[in-house]
């Protein structure tokens, strides 16, 4: 393709990203899907270009302005991931001299926000929160998260699996907590590989991992999976379940339930039921109360915890949509409680890194509960777990993980006993 073909495309792509009105990687894939004929390395310039510049919009936003043209094919040039000399055979004479005054600039002295590229509701909160480290944050949401995989130990064994994704000169090391993980070094196709196709491993954050460690489940048990999605905390609680006992996958998307199906298929697991609800209150919920060992609430939240996959969550969410989340949050949260029989175990998680969506949603619950649920100490349940190092994983008794600490994405977890 022509140099600036490629790049009157990322113009295009931008345009679209950035107006926010969906998922930036759902419209990254939408748009490979109108342009079937891209090849591996356009499309990974394309995407990582679009993925650079909604990781540091501010930045390349403020630097864009001195140019000419359209705004998106400037902030395309700046932010370009691909071969240099490719984007100087696109760039006209005035554009190179351009671009050879604007990489000149020093970074480092421009003001704040255009360094932490983050909006201003956030910055504030996540400094307040954090302090010192609210720099080492930022720059771990800069680089990309990690490859990670976890074995299906209802199929496979981890050493097994690392064996085979080695004489497929994949190099796979165990992560560093969950005893179920491999990462992966690099990004290499894996969904032809037979340990995949044949169920011995998925796709999965170290962090999310972690979850179902927490959740625990035991053989023979009744679970439910309350937000299950496309299911993949289920497939771990399954497999940790030996393919025994009753695992319901609620959800109330059909939409993402059906995506668990294909999943389900490889695991090899039949021990569970998918189910969509209307709602937290549905009447499948009514019948269950009460009779439930384990209950899983991977809540839905405002993704913040995962900026490294998806930065252009951080300009999508605002105060009054994180507001919007947590009256959800404490509904299911409090819906999904009354499943629990005395002694059984209930988890709530999210995968973001704010204490609104987090402690102040658990503390509401606890004192709303009274003496009905007691709060356990994630260390301990991890450490039973076999989840090394546990101790550094948790603030009090909560589940804390962050980029820059745990080089997981940012998750939040809290367990109760039903007494
Ligand atoms: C964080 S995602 C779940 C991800 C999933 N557990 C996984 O591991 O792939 C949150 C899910 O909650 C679902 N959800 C939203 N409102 C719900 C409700 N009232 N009851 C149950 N699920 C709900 C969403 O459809 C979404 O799939």
């Amino acid at each position: 393709m022509h140099p600036n073909a490629l790049l009157e495309l990322a113009t295009d792509l931008l345009h679209k990203v950035l107006q926010f009105d969906s998922p930036a990687d759902r419209v990254v894939s939408d748009f490979f899907r109108t342009h079937r004929a891209l090849g591996q390395r356009e499309r990974h310039t394309l995407a990582e270009t679009t993925y650079t510049v909604l990781r540091q919009r501010l930045l390349y936003q403020h630097l864009a302005q001195s140019g000419k043209g359209e705004m998106e094919r400037r902030l395309a040039v700046l932010a370009w991931q691909g071969n240099e000399g490719f984007l100087r055979a696109a760039l006209s004479e005035p554009e190179q001299q351009w671009l050879a005054q604007v990489q000149a600039v020093d970074r480092s002295a421009l003001p704040e926000k255009l360094r932490h590229n983050l909006p201003e509701w956030l910055a504030d909160t996540l400094k307040a929160q954090l302090g010192d480290e609210f720099w080492p944050l930022v720059e771990s949401l800069n680089e990309s998260a990690p490859l990670d995989l976890r074995v299906n130990t209802f199929k496979a064994k981890r050493e097994d699996v690392a064996k085979a994704l080695a004489d497929a000169r994949i190099d796979a090391q165990p992560t560093p907590y969950s005893p179920w993980g491999l990462r992966v070094q690099g990004k290499p196709a894996l969904n032809k590989l037979d340990v995949f196709t044949r169920g011995d491993v998925e796709v999965q954050d170290e962090g999310s991992q972690l979850l179902s460690l927490l959740t625990d489940p035991k053989r023979g048990e009744m679970v439910v999976d309350f937000c299950a999605g496309a299911g993949g905390k289920t497939l771990a609680l399954g497999a940790a379940m030996r393919n025994t006992g009753r695992l319901y996958a609620f959800d109330t998307s059909g939409h993402r339930l059906a995506a668990l199906k294909p999943r389900l298929a490889r695991s090899g697991l039949s021990n569970v039921y998918p189910a969509q609800i209307a709602h937290e209150r549905d009447e499948r919920i009514k019948r269950l109360a009460g009779k439930i060992d384990r209950v899983l609430v991977d809540a839905p939240c405002s993704g913040l915890g995962t900026l490294r996959r998806n930065p252009d969550l951080k300009w999508r969410q605002s105060p009054e949509s994180i507001e919007e989340l947590r009256v959800k949050q404490a509904a299911i949260l409090a819906s999904a409680a009354r499943l629990l029989k005395p002694g059984g175990r209930l988890v709530y998680a999210t995968c973001s890194v704010l204490e609104q969506e987090n402690e102040a949603i658990v503390s509401e619950f606890t004192a709303a509960q009274g003496k009905a649920f007691r709060t356990l100490s994630a260390a301990e349940l991890l450490e039973k777990a076999h989840v090394s190092g546990a101790e550094g994983l948790v603030r009090g008794d909560f589940l804390r993980l962050w980029p820059h600490r745990h080089g997981t994405d940012g998750f939040f977890a809290a367990a109760w006993e039903r007494t």
